[in-house]
């Protein structure tokens, strides 16, 4: 038997909204060491009522028909749930003429609704099997670009305003940038590094991340013990928003975490806090943070001397005493700017 053949079919239950079928077993064909899926299509008055071609058998027979085994080390954990793709692109607001970004397209299931929100569609996937199903998917549309890179290595500036500069060529009417993602939840923290500055690029970026990364990057707040440099830089260039909740059973294969959409509508550089340069400035909201027991007047040392730290503090209404965990953004800009000359 041709290992991407669907004759050995299995019966699964039926779908419906409050059942998930639990994925089927993963079969190795006798004579093979490649691990393959075997799936139940129901294709042909079949008892699964399918509802999206990218539900929990269409995820499946497009992985399968690739011969692909999710891989742990590129966080491949597929959407089952057409619906939460579409809240995704309402979060983001898509509309038509739209360019979107999408980083790690995997089977395509939210491209397929940021397409039919009418949006042009780059997309960035690091593994060339997914690259290329997706490519077969939806080249034909003339709306979709895929980049078959690591998103965290790729020159997304460039590309972006290529992509953008051919679109008015083609005289063809665009609207915003935006990004919006399921990203795999190892490369998080580099994605929001990398996308967040990019004001001038980007109006919105929409990204379904671990729960946990969530809610430390949207809602830690002052003198917590999670409270750290990266809010600092999430709200210097962003305006943050906790969406909602996705519980991990709308994922194949199913995460040990559950994941939440958060939106990053991102400050133009015009609204950027003034500065005299951010290197400088996220240098000393580091260093402050490297030592976070220590008071500011002396893990700021290497700035200035005490004394001028503890006036800086003073004179913005804090105390001389103040440790890092206690000063908002804004208190950090105006210390920035007072002591860094
Ligand atoms: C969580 S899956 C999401 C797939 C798809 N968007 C979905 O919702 O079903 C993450 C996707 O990102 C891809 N990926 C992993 N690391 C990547 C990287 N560094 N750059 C680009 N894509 C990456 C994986 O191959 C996978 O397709």
């Amino acid at each position: 038997m041709s290992p991407l053949s669907f004759s050995n079919l299995q019966t699964l239950p039926p779908i419906s909204s409050n059942h998930r079928p639990k994925p089927p077993p993963l079969a190795s064909p006798a004579g093979s060491r490649r691990r393959m899926l075997y799936i139940c299509c129901a294709e042909g008055g079949g008892r699964v009522k399918r509802t999206s071609t990218d539900d929990y058998h269409g995820t499946l027979k497009a992985l399968n028909s690739k011969g692909r085994f999710p891989r742990k080390s590129l966080g491949q954990h597929y959407m089952l749930n057409s619906d939460i793709n579409e809240q995704l692109a309402g979060v983001a607001c898509i509309e038509p003429g739209d360019v979107v970004l999408e980083i790690g397209p995997g089977t395509g299931s939210l491209t397929n609704v940021l397409l039919n929100s009418g949006a042009f569609v780059l997309a960035v996937e690091k593994d060339k099997h997914m690259a290329a199903l997706v490519s077969e998917r939806f080249s034909s549309t003339g709306k979709f670009k895929i980049l078959t890179e690591d998103f965290v290595k790729c020159h997304v500036r460039s590309h972006m305003s290529s992509l953008v500069e051919s679109l008015k060529q083609m005289d063809q009417e665009t609207r915003n940038a935006k990004v919006v993602a399921n990203i795999p939840f190892n490369i998080s923290t580099d994605v929001i590094k990398l996308l967040l500055p990019m004001g001038d690029i980007f109006s919105e970026v929409v990204l379904l991340l671990q729960e946990e990364t969530a809610l430390r990057l949207v809602v830690s707040s002052l003198r917590t013990s999670e409270y750290r440099p990266i809010n600092i830089f999430v709200n210097f260039y962003s305006d943050p928003e906790y969406k909602f909740k996705v519980p991990r059973t709308h994922f194949f294969p199913q995460p040990n975490v559950d994941a939440a959409v958060v939106s990053f509508k991102l400050k133009p550089p015009t609204r950027y806090p003034q500065v005299s340069s951010s290197k400088s400035f996220f240098s000393m909201v580091n260093s402050a943070f490297n030592e976070k027991r220590k008071m500011l007047r002396k893990s700021l040392q290497h700035i200035c001397t005490s004394l001028e730290i503890e006036e800086a503090l003073t004179s913005i209404g804090l105390l001389a005493t103040s440790r890092p965990e206690e000063l908002t953004m804004d208190d950090f800009t105006k210390l920035h700017n007072l002591i860094v000359k």
